[in-house]
């Protein structure tokens, strides 16, 4: 069976993050998307002029209209903009015990844009973290969520990425793209106690809008189709590095263009 997967999401008119990418990795990895939209962000590679929240009775409308009548089989959470819409979706979460949720805290687009208020961290923190099977956090998350500096290493890394599972998160990918270095390491923690190190070859293009969504939301899709969280997270991290490798095929844009969900059937 073709697993449904929905994305919790803001959307980007430049098809690079957000829903619109969210929907293509789905697509690509072999599942069939819905969505739930969270904010109409009018954005593209080179940032964002201006973010239009969905009233939070209306992202709860949204939820319900979907999910009285749809299964879903896992949910990727990106940008929530605000404390309202978090305390709607957590509602939701629980109202139809939502399986397999990815949370992608998504604060701060590349471009230095907030997508996230400042006031709402504390309840992204407390009252979303808790719910989430797996969060992806970049170094710039991590650091606030936590309240302190970057982590600036591998060692840093594991000791915040500790902290972060004792929010409450089931599992933690801290990710290590921000750094610099010949690779890209992500650090995936377990509540069971599991630690395991991903990296990947960097790969040497500035065309990286959307790596977060699109890793979010690969890791969903596969999450239904492989036998352990770990898989899904390897095998969603190998098809991002692809995409990445793929990114240059397209000239969108003037800015940080993005990567390419590069479909093989087709060769291109
Ligand atoms: N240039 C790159 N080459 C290969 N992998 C990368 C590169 N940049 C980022 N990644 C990987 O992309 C994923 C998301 O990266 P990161 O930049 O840390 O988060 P975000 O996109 O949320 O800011 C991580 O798995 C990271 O290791
Ligand atoms: C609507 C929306 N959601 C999330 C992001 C951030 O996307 P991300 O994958 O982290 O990539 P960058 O934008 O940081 O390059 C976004 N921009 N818009």
């Amino acid at each position: 069976m073709i697993p449904t997967i929905l994305s919790i999401a803001g959307t980007d008119p430049s098809g690079g993050a957000g829903i619109q990418a969210d929907l293509k990795a789905f697509s690509a990895l072999g599942g069939y998307g819905t969505t739930v939209i969270t904010a109409l962000v009018a954005q593209t590679t080179t940032g964002v002029s201006e973010v239009h929240d969905v009233p939070p009775e209306f992202v709860r409308s949204q939820l319900d209209t979907l999910l009285t009548d749809v299964r879903v089989d896992a949910v990727k959470i990106g940008m929530l903009s605000s404390t309202e819409i978090i305390e709607v979706v957590a509602a939701a979460i629980d109202t139809y015990r939502l399986p397999n949720v990815v949370v992608d805290p998504v604060m701060v687009a590349k471009s230095g844009d907030r997508l996230l208020a400042a006031d709402a961290v504390e309840a992204l923190r407390t009252v979303l973290l808790p719910r989430a099977d797996l969060i992806t956090p970049n170094l710039p998350e991590a650091a606030d969520l936590l309240g302190e500096e970057e982590a600036t290493d591998l060692d840093r890394m594991r000791d915040q990425a500790e902290r972060l599972l004792a929010l409450g998160p089931r599992r933690v990918l801290l990710k290590g793209g921000h750094l610099s270095g010949p690779t890209s390491t992500d650090l995936l923690l377990s509540a069971d106690g599991d630690v395991e190190t991903l990296t990947a070859d960097r790969v040497n293009t500035t065309n990286t809008h959307g790596t977060g969504c699109t890793l979010s939301s690969a890791i969903a899709t596969l999450r239904p189709q492989r036998p352990t969280w770990s898989q899904a997270v390897r095998d969603a991290k190998d098809y991002l590095t692809e995409a990445l490798r793929h990114a240059d095929k397209l000239d969108i844009g003037k800015g940080k263009g993005p990567v390419h969900h590069f479909h093989a059937w087709w060769g291109n």
